[in-house]
């Protein structure tokens, strides 16, 4: 239970409802428990009636007053019921909802490397399935913990004082029964979770033969993949049919013990009467009524111990994420002033998984409100640099200054605020086009998105569209060239008007031309900006204030368009080849 104590702080939170649910319970379960008791009246006023020691009419209006009490016990231990359910598995699904959004919160602190260790669809399982486990600890699992053991002290006194030795005799098999669904529930755990983990290879199978439908076309291995998924869904069938056998077993064993416990009732109980050590065949008929009100409560305390186990296994999943300290924290509260004057000094970095050294004691500087290029050959660490900017991550050795004062003593959120990223892979959401620009700048007019849209130059492109701004995008809506979704997301970052744009590789798939009008458009927006271009294309570099060749984590090169074309190396190289390249179109 050391896990779950994460929750206790919940369930402080909604103490009211759990107490009030506490009471309900109790007061519900004695109403409930009247039921066997006037039976075992009417048992006793039809033997009065019998021996002649009632007359009619009182036998008649006893017995209407124990049928009046039945029906009105049972009627309010109901509604007490509806409240009981009402108000504990309500405190259930408030817990659910806030540890997820806990959850949640946590997984937007957690850096790029927790995203890198972990796979999203165990991301997702500890934010769905294991808090759906955990709720059924803090719902059901506690109201029918309350439930079973409220009716079990009030039945065993009326039990134990009505009749000790048959109470006893009674109440033998249940805890067998107990036991019994124990070892069935956690049986139907393993397996279920086998299911569990079929299921989701079938689903991950489905998604990716989906998302990847044009590439499976276009090499003609529909068969294999149809072959595939029918081998996967074989199995999880079989896993499903065995989970099913197990299953089977609950009502069966249960009907079995409740049998046994009646027949039990029955035989000691007549014995009792034979006897004369019980007055009444109303004490019989009580008991066989404690007996079957009892099994399903105990059956559950099985069950509910099952539930726990499985709900601390969850929670213990769920603690190891909410326990990681984020790599990159934010250290100060104070707000701090980002105006776009960055320096390197020395930096070197290295990525934890791969332990590639992306940076080897790189130092540039570029002041507010100039272009700074970087050029390189693949993998020679462009991204990196951005990503360092951002503070994606943090670096290894040496310093990286933003307007004097050391990146990781910015305000985090001031820091990032006054970046506008456009990464390499576009990511728009499954939302309108205009949502995903105003991703940018969440209270930006019609007019701001539309003009980011011309300064990114894909307003033509959308107006085309018959639902222009408003088209959604992704799986249920229209696909955008990559070009277009590069030019969408430049106007995102243009529309939040930052002091730092960082342009990773993003005209790759533009055409030349766009290219040059996209780049005269950011030099306007820009003016005043820090501008960071990562490019393959010398189109692209050739006006910024400075260019910085990298190869290989290092800076080979360093000045302006004019001074590398004239010193030999790739600069000049790239230059050269991408002029003639344009010539001989
Ligand atoms: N997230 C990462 N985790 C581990 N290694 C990485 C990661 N990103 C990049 N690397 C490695 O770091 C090196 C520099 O990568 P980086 O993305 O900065 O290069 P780049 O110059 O931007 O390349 P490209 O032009 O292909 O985008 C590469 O060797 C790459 O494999």
């Amino acid at each position: 239970m050391k896990e779950l104590k994460h929750l206790n702080k919940y369930f402080l939170k909604y103490k009211t409802n759990l107490l009030a649910g506490v009471v309900i319970t109790v007061i519900a379960r004695i109403f409930i428990l009247f039921t066997p008791r006037y039976v075992k009246e009417i048992f006793l006023v039809i033997e009065k009636r019998m021996a002649g020691t009632i007359t009619e009419d009182v036998f008649k209006a006893d017995l209407t007053q124990a049928i009046l009490f039945i029906i009105g016990a049972s009627l309010i231990g109901a509604l007490l019921t509806f409240f009981m359910r009402q108000a504990i598995i309500n405190v259930s699904r408030y817990i659910e909802f806030d540890l997820k959004n806990e959850i949640y919160e946590q997984y937007q602190k957690l850096s790029l490397n927790f995203y890198k260790k972990n796979r999203t669809g165990d991301l997702m399982n500890r934010i769905s399935e294991d808090v759906g486990r955990v709720r059924m600890y803090a719902g059901p699992a506690i109201m029918y913990s309350i439930n079973t053991i409220t009716l079990f002290l009030i039945a065993f006194i009326y039990m134990f004082n009505e009749a000790p030795k048959l109470a006893f005799y009674t109440i033998i098999p249940l805890p067998i029964l107990s036991l019994a669904i124990y070892k069935l529930s956690k049986e139907i755990h393993r397996r279920s979770t086998i299911v569990q983990e079929y299921l989701s290879k079938l689903s991950t199978y489905t998604q990716e033969s989906f998302s990847g439908i044009s590439v499976i076309k276009a090499y003609g291995i529909e068969h294999q993949t149809s072959t595939n998924f029918t081998n996967l869904s074989e199995t999880s069938k079989q896993k499903q049919l065995s989970l099913v056998k197990v299953q089977a077993f609950f009502f069966p064993m249960m009907i079995l013990l409740i049998g046994a416990s009646n027949l039990l009732v029955i035989y000691i109980g007549g014995m009792q009467y034979i006897n004369g050590e019980i007055k009444s065949l109303g004490t019989i008929a009580e008991f066989i009524i404690y007996v079957n009100m009892l099994t399903w409560p105990v059956a559950t305390v099985g069950w509910v111990t099952s539930i726990i186990q499985q709900a601390e296994a969850s929670q213990k999943r769920i603690n190891e994420f909410l326990q990681i300290e984020p790599e990159i924290r934010n250290t100060t509260k104070e707000h701090t002033k980002i105006t776009g004057d960055i320096a390197f000094n020395n930096v070197s970095f290295t990525y934890d998984d791969t332990n590639i050294k992306a940076l080897k004691n790189v130092s540039f500087s570029i002041n507010h409100g100039d272009t700074l290029a970087i050029i390189g050959k693949t993998g020679s660490g462009k991204s990196t640099i951005l990503d360092l900017i951002g503070r994606l991550y943090d670096i290894d050795s040496g310093s990286l200054i933003i307007n004097n004062i050391e990146i990781a003593k910015h305000n985090l959120s001031d820091l990032r605020n006054q970046i506008g990223y456009v990464p390499q892979d576009a990511f728009l959401f499954s939302d309108s086009i205009k949502n995903n620009i105003k991703f940018g700048k969440e209270n930006a007019t019609d007019e701001e998105v539309i003009n980011a849209a011309k300064n990114a130059q894909v307003h033509k492109n959308i107006k085309k569209f018959n639902n222009g701004y408003d088209t959604v995008l992704g799986e249920r809506g229209i696909t955008l060239s990559g070009g277009q979704k590069q030019r969408v997301s430049i106007a995102r970052a243009i529309i939040k008007s930052p002091e730092i744009l960082l342009f990773d590789d993003c005209l790759s798939a533009v055409d030349t031309e766009t290219e040059e009008k996209i780049l005269k458009n950011l030099a306007k927006v820009s003016a005043n900006k820090t501008t960071i271009i990562v490019s393959h294309r010398i189109s692209s570099a050739k006006n910024a204030n400075k260019i910085i060749v990298l190869d290989n984590g290092e800076i080979a090169q360093e000045g302006t368009h004019d001074d590398l074309i004239n010193i030999d190396g790739y600069y000049k190289h790239l230059y050269l080849k991408q002029l003639s390249e344009t010539a001989s179109k």
